[in-house]
């Protein structure tokens, strides 16, 4: 640590999400590192500024790259990112540091101001025959139309706000978004349902990191790893590492609609309680006519391990028929057709 009070340089994206999230990682730190002061540098990303691109041809990196650049060129000494938003690779030199504590990681459903005065609908399986859902991912959309083979499925994309006013304005019945963007904005009363595997009448995966914050630094330095330590929660970095890796192993260089769930069980064993990592993930093809899903709770007290453990379970459900599914996904895509990253 530098002698004199360091001044910490924290880049974000500029969306109301994204400074949220900035200053509730600030508060954080402020409050374990009382001395230091944190600037915030906010800047708009590719992923924010080109709003009609189909996301797959924008390449990976869409909302992290420009601040990754910013962070090598030490403009920024930190990045505060939505983990799900990260890709599993970073650039030579940066280093996925530190998760803290994760916000609610599930999705859910928002029902259309129109339909919530009307009050007929509590659940997505209230709506009828023909009901149009909006969501901007191929994971929710895959994975709800297996469930829910009456609805309509219809692109929605921009930032929370965004989508929110074109779910009340153009003609939707419902939308899904994560809970966690919701929550952060103060949004959360808008939430009809959350969807889980769980969930009466079909169940949804939450994509890989999705709720948790992660927080990119240079892999060289010192100072920011011993500050970000204070934040670290340790049980769900290590099943965000998971997560990930399942995710690493399986897209192969490009982005697939996998979902997955991790949670911390308390299993006995030889009259002994121990906590393990549960680990759930699903493949579905595009449309949801099939889809390869697996489980896996084992013993984890390393992010190595963890990565492991998603490794093992991503090149399971590979061998059971998710290379079919994403071979013939990346097919599609090689000729034109749109499969879009992200959510
Ligand atoms: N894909 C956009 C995105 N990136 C992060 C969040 C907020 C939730 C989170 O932090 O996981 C959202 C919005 C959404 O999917 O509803």
């Amino acid at each position: 640590m530098a002698a004199t009070a360091p001044t910490i340089k924290m880049g974000t994206r500029r969306s109301a999400l994204a400074l949220r999230q900035t200053e509730l990682i600030i508060a954080a730190l402020q409050s374990a590192h009382p001395h230091v002061t944190f600037e915030v540098h906010a800047m708009a990303t590719a992923g924010d500024r080109d709003k009609t691109t189909p996301l797959p041809e924008m390449g990976k990196g869409l909302w992290t790259s420009e601040l990754e650049a910013k962070l090598v060129a030490r403009e920024v000494d930190v990045i505060v990112h939505s983990l799900k938003d990260m890709p599993t690779t970073l650039p030579e030199g940066c280093v996925l540091r530190c998760v803290p504590a994760r916000e609610d990681p599930r999705d859910v459903v928002i029902f259309s101001k129109a339909r919530e005065e009307a009050g007929r609908y509590k659940k997505l399986k209230d709506l009828p025959e023909g009901a149009v859902v909006g969501t901007s991912s191929v994971r929710r959309a895959a994975q709800l139309k297996r469930r829910y083979p009456g609805l309509v499925f219809r692109d929605v994309r921009g930032n929370i706000e965004t989508r929110l006013r074109k779910c009340d304005e153009e003609g939707f019945d419902a939308i899904i978004l994560a809970a966690a963007g919701l929550l952060r904005l103060d949004l959360g009363a808008r939430i009809a349902q959350y969807l889980d595997s769980n969930t009466e009448g079909g169940g949804l995966l939450h994509a890989v990191g999705q709720g948790g914050l992660g927080l990119e630094v240079r892999e060289d330095d010192e100072q920011m790893k011993e500050l970000l330590k204070a934040i670290e929660d340790t049980p769900t970095m290590t099943a965000c590492f998971a997560e990930r890796s399942v995710m690493r192993t399986l897209e192969g260089g490009c982005s697939v609609p996998i979902g997955v769930e991790t949670a911390w069980v308390e299993k006995e064993e030889a009259g002994e309680k121990k906590k393990k990592l549960q680990l759930r993930a699903v493949v579905v093809s595009l449309d949801g006519s099939q889809a390869v899903e697996g489980e896996k709770t084992q013993e984890v007290t390393s992010l190595e391990q963890a990565e492991a453990m998603g490794k093992e379970l991503a090149q399971e459900l590979a061998g059971r028929g998710a290379q079919q599914i994403l071979d013939e996904i990346n097919k599609g895509r090689d000729s034109g057709a749109a499969v879009k990253v992200g959510a």
